[in-house]
């Protein structure tokens, strides 16, 4: 039995881990952190304030939905506190990604990184990478629920880099843009100058577009979480198998053998 630990134990995403992780015949909640409403109880156990009940529970793996800001001091925390990190809080720079690569190295903790946790999310940006090379244009639509304080959405900016990093050197069609009305109608300029678009729409979870195109084409790749349910058979697998991943992994590729 892996003894499982969640930090964010009372927001949307800790809620939904705690249940999950407490259901699950393989794997024990042992720990539920969070800085709002300690004392509070998820997955049938008290909610704590503090990161020191992860070691006092004795946690093989502990499960992040926080903020960036608070992620940040956990992780670095967690490896020297020779536990487990699965993590799918967004916002993260490339700064902060060395940060975590030095403080878990080649230590006894390993880290997993996954901007999105759904299957469909997993697949859509593998596939996105795929049809990258064979188009000259691309634009990412990223949509969330009304609650979200990051943008764009890690996913958005995951599949940014890895559209930018299939297409290599190929040149991309040039934007015709020279004046916008309204600044940022042509969204943000991500890596190899593409643009994403971010909408947070009350009554949506998480979903995305991918539209590529060419000349007298395109192509769009759709992705749909209607609910956070999506998200734990990944966060679920992850727990399981993170004892065989060693060191920081980005996504849940290697993890699923996509
Ligand atoms: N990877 C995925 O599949 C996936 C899916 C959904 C959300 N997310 C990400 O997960 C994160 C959380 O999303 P959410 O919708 O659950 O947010 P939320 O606001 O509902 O929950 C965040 C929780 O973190 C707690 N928190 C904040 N700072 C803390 C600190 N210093 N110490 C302890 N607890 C602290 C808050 O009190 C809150 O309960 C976001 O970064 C979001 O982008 C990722
Ligand atoms: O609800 C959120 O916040 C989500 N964030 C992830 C992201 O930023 O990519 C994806 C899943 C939902």
């Amino acid at each position: 039995m892996m003894r499982v630990g969640v930090h964010g134990a009372v927001g949307r995403m800790g809620t939904a881990a705690c249940e999950a992780v407490a259901g699950a015949d393989d794997l024990e909640l042992v720990a539920a952190v969070d800085r709002a409403a300690p004392g509070e109880e998820r997955g049938g156990i008290a909610v704590s304030g503090e990161l020191k009940a992860f070691a006092d529970a004795e946690c093989d793996v502990v499960v992040d939905f926080t903020v960036a800001d608070a992620a940040r001091v956990a992780l670095p925390w967690l490896a020297m506190h020779g536990i487990h990190a699965v993590t799918g809080t967004t916002g993260w720079s490339d700064a902060d990604l060395d940060e975590l690569r030095s403080a878990f190295g080649d230590g006894p903790a390993h880290c997993l990184i996954a901007p999105n946790f759904a299957i469909s999310a997993v697949l859509m940006m593998r596939f996105a990478e795929l049809a990258a090379p064979h188009f000259d244009t691309a634009e990412i639509i990223e949509y969330h629920h009304d609650r979200k304080v990051d943008a764009p959405s890690g996913t958005a900016t995951v599949t940014a880099d890895r559209i930018a990093a299939a297409r290599g050197d190929a040149p991309w069609n040039p934007d015709p843009t020279e004046h916008e009305v309204y600044p940022g109608a042509r969204g943000g300029a991500g890596p190899g100058g593409i643009r994403v678009h971010g909408v947070r729409m009350h009554g949506m979870v998480a979903h995305q577009d991918v539209i590529f195109g060419a000349e007298g084409q395109s192509l769009t790749i759709r992705q749909d979480s209607y609910d956070r349910s999506s998200f734990m058979p990944g966060v679920l697998l992850a727990c399981r198998r993170i004892a065989d991943h060693p060191g920081v992994v980005i996504g849940l590729d290697t993890y699923l053998g996509v």
